[in-house]
């Protein structure tokens, strides 16, 4: 038997739509897994009663298939499904780094991430890597049709998780066909200046770089309380405010002296609107762990 920890991630980061995605340091998904004739899943933990058992619908499945790895797969949930936290990708990541481990099948942790998104194109419709590449590679990373690059940053970041639910299958219904050339070169300086951001572990190029005009403003009318939550979080001191992914998690940049009072005025605006939500202190991490 074999545990893996894969990491919560947060894609997009505003303006690197589908490429751009981190590893979170907390929460994350615990793994086991054993060989075995045929897969079979058990899940527990947070949202566990939302996840499907049946190997054909949950992401630990294709990724068993794709890697001709049957195996028992026990998931514990430290991270809540439809969250905007990359929380099917961290259990297909988990699975993909250990079942090429207990079955010796050789791969890179680079040529793990295609594999890992065939889990994602079970409940997206989608096989997109932004989630799957830092949960399994760690750091920020840049995922394209040329493979993964990845920068081992460290920046400290809050995550606000609203009690709403924001499927990434529907918030990919209301992203915009088109955009305009001037928010093309707006989002290309604002790409540019955030992957400098990391390179650098400076907070204040990342949060720069996170503003987007494209995707963002349709998808911030999915969750409500968004305008007011990211101008509450920029008053106390986050350097840029964006969602995680597809929502509804509110993803803030910041320096680490400010992370208390951001994370504590994210959860007041959310209250103030009787919303619940629940607030991750966090920051840039490692990949998938085997233990
Ligand atoms: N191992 C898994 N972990 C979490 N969700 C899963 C898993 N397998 C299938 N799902 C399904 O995926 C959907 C959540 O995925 P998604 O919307 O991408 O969440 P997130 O935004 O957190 O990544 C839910 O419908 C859930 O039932
Ligand atoms: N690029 C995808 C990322 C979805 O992330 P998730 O954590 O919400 O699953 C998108 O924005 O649709």
């Amino acid at each position: 038997m074999l545990t893996v920890r894969a990491p919560a991630t947060s894609a997009n980061l505003g303006s690197g739509f589908d490429v751009f995605g981190v590893a979170l340091e907390r929460p994350a998904d615990v793994v086991r897994l054993s060989r075995a004739d045929r897969t079979t899943i058990e899940v527990t933990g947070a949202g566990s009663q939302f996840i499907p058992e049946d190997p054909e619908k949950n992401t630990v499945g294709a990724v068993a298939d794709a890697l001709d790895a049957p195996a028992h797969i026990e998931i514990d949930k430290g991270v809540r499904p439809a969250s905007g936290l990359g929380s099917s990708a961290a259990s297909a990541a988990a699975a993909a780094v250990g079942l090429n481990e207990l079955y010796d099948r050789g791969h890179s942790r680079e040529e793990l991430v295609p594999i890992a998104a065939k889990g994602e194109a079970v409940v997206s419709g989608d096989a997109h890597d932004d989630n799957v590449a830092p949960s399994i590679m760690g750091g920020f990373t840049i995922a394209t049709e040329a493979g993964v690059r990845q920068v081992d940053a460290s920046i400290p970041l809050v995550a606000c998780l609203p009690d709403i639910v924001v499927s990434t299958r529907d918030a990919r219904r209301v992203v915009p066909e088109t955009a305009r050339v001037e928010q093309l070169v707006e989002t290309v300086g604002n790409a540019a200046t955030l992957t400098t951001g990391m390179h650098r572990d400076d907070p204040e190029l990342v949060g720069e770089g996170m503003h987007d005009t494209v995707v963002t403003p349709s998808r911030a009318k999915l969750i409500d309380g968004y305008e007011e939550v990211r101008e509450a979080a920029l008053s106390a001191g986050a350097t840029g405010v964006t969602i995680s992914g597809a929502g509804p998690t509110v993803i803030a940049a910041c320096e680490e002296t400010r992370q208390r009072a951001i994370a504590s005025t994210m959860l007041d605006t959310f209250g103030d609107r009787g919303i619940d939500a629940r607030v991750y202190q966090t920051r840039i991490g490692r990949g998938a762990r085997v233990f």
